[in-house]
């Protein structure tokens, strides 16, 4: 992964900014995520929401690093809480530089699809608009014709800065959507520079795919009772090279001696499995070569306990 704009030649521009990705459910916005920055970092846990810009992708390029934000989901408010969570979900969209609102090709534009574009529309009434690119997905499920006719009804829903077809699965035009971004953030360095290994969203990112890989086939005997803390992620001494070795603890916490005895299986060997799973990922993401060293706490009851819940990140 290039962290640094090292490459870039001379001279040339460097952005960098927030995106967040809007659109109906299984409009296709986590699958584009993963796309875009090429690893496994979609959050597929019940975690809680708890903060209000879960970093979703990193796409560090050489000219410019793009940070892609989650928000809780747009959607027609039915209740009091689902009002303060658009209320939330304003916030996060005014303080990002680009929104993608994206719209499945192989449906039509629906009430679902409207509600969203009054909704931006109004976000950006009469104030220095956030810009929003329309993004047509899963191009791949229809032929040319149906494509065209989509972007036509797509182009009269609103005022976008950009209409964009792109399919993930088939990588078309995903690059193409990366630069039209990229193009609405500011100038800027890196807000997440080389040697930051231990803030805040690589550590959640981290803590992600260990917890993913600890879930794996126990889903439903402890969907709840897991969390998982990263404890430090530091180079290893002596290892200064291009390429360090880094060293990450990690901690996962369960809530009783039998749900210990669940994660870390027979002779080790389903820990072992959840090491090897989440160490490739967590490869991937920081750039690095990575000893994972994996330890199976237990945090009595941490559920019902606002003390070890703030501990643990919740
Ligand atoms: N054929 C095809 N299928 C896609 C593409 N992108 C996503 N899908 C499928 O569409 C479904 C929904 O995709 P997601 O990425 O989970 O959609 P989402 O918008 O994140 O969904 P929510 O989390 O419910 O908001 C999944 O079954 C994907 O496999 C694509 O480019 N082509």
């Amino acid at each position: 992964m290039s962290r640094t704009p090292t490459d870039a030649p001379e001279g040339a521009v460097h952005r960098s900014g927030f995106a967040c990705f809007v659109g109906r459910p299984n409009a296709g916005k986590s699958t584009l995520t993963n796309a875009l920055v090429g690893q496994k970092v979609a959050i597929t846990s019940d975690r809680p929401q708890t903060t209000r810009h879960t970093i979703r992708g990193i796409v560090n390029r050489p000219d410019a690093q793009l940070i892609l934000v989650d928000t809780p989901g747009l959607h027609r408010p039915r209740t009091l809480l689902g009002e303060r969570l658009n209320d939330l979900v304003r916030d996060t969209l005014s303080e990002v530089d680009v929104i993608a609102f994206c719209l499945p090709a192989d449906q039509k534009v629906g009430p679902g699809d409207r509600y969203i574009a009054n909704q931006l529309a109004e976000l950006n009434r009469g104030r220095r608009g956030t810009p929003v690119i329309a993004v047509v997905t899963k191009a791949d499920l229809v032929t040319h014709e149906q494509l065209a006719l989509h972007l036509l009804s797509v182009d009269q829903l609103g005022e976008w800065a950009d209409i964009v077809p792109v399919s993930a699965k088939g990588g078309y035009q995903v690059g193409t959507l990366a630069d039209v971004l990229v193009k609405h953030l500011p100038e800027g360095g890196e807000l997440y520079p080389d040697g930051e290994l231990t803030d805040e969203p690589e550590a959640v990112m981290v803590a992600e795919l260990v917890r993913e890989a600890a879930l794996e086939g126990v889903r439903d005997e402890l969907p709840h009772s897991l969390a998982v803390v990263v404890d430090e992620i530091l180079p290893r001494e002596g290892s200064n090279g291009s390429n360090p070795l880094l060293d990450v603890r990690v901690n996962i916490f369960v809530e009783r001696d039998s749900q210990k005895a669940i994660i870390i299986g027979r002779g080790g060997s389903r820990l072992r499995h959840i090491g090897t799973e989440s160490r490739r990922g967590i490869e991937a993401l920081l750039g690095n070569r990575v000893y994972l060293d994996l330890h199976v706490k237990v945090a009595k009851d941490w559920q019902r306990d606002p003390k070890q819940m703030r501990r643990l990140g919740f």
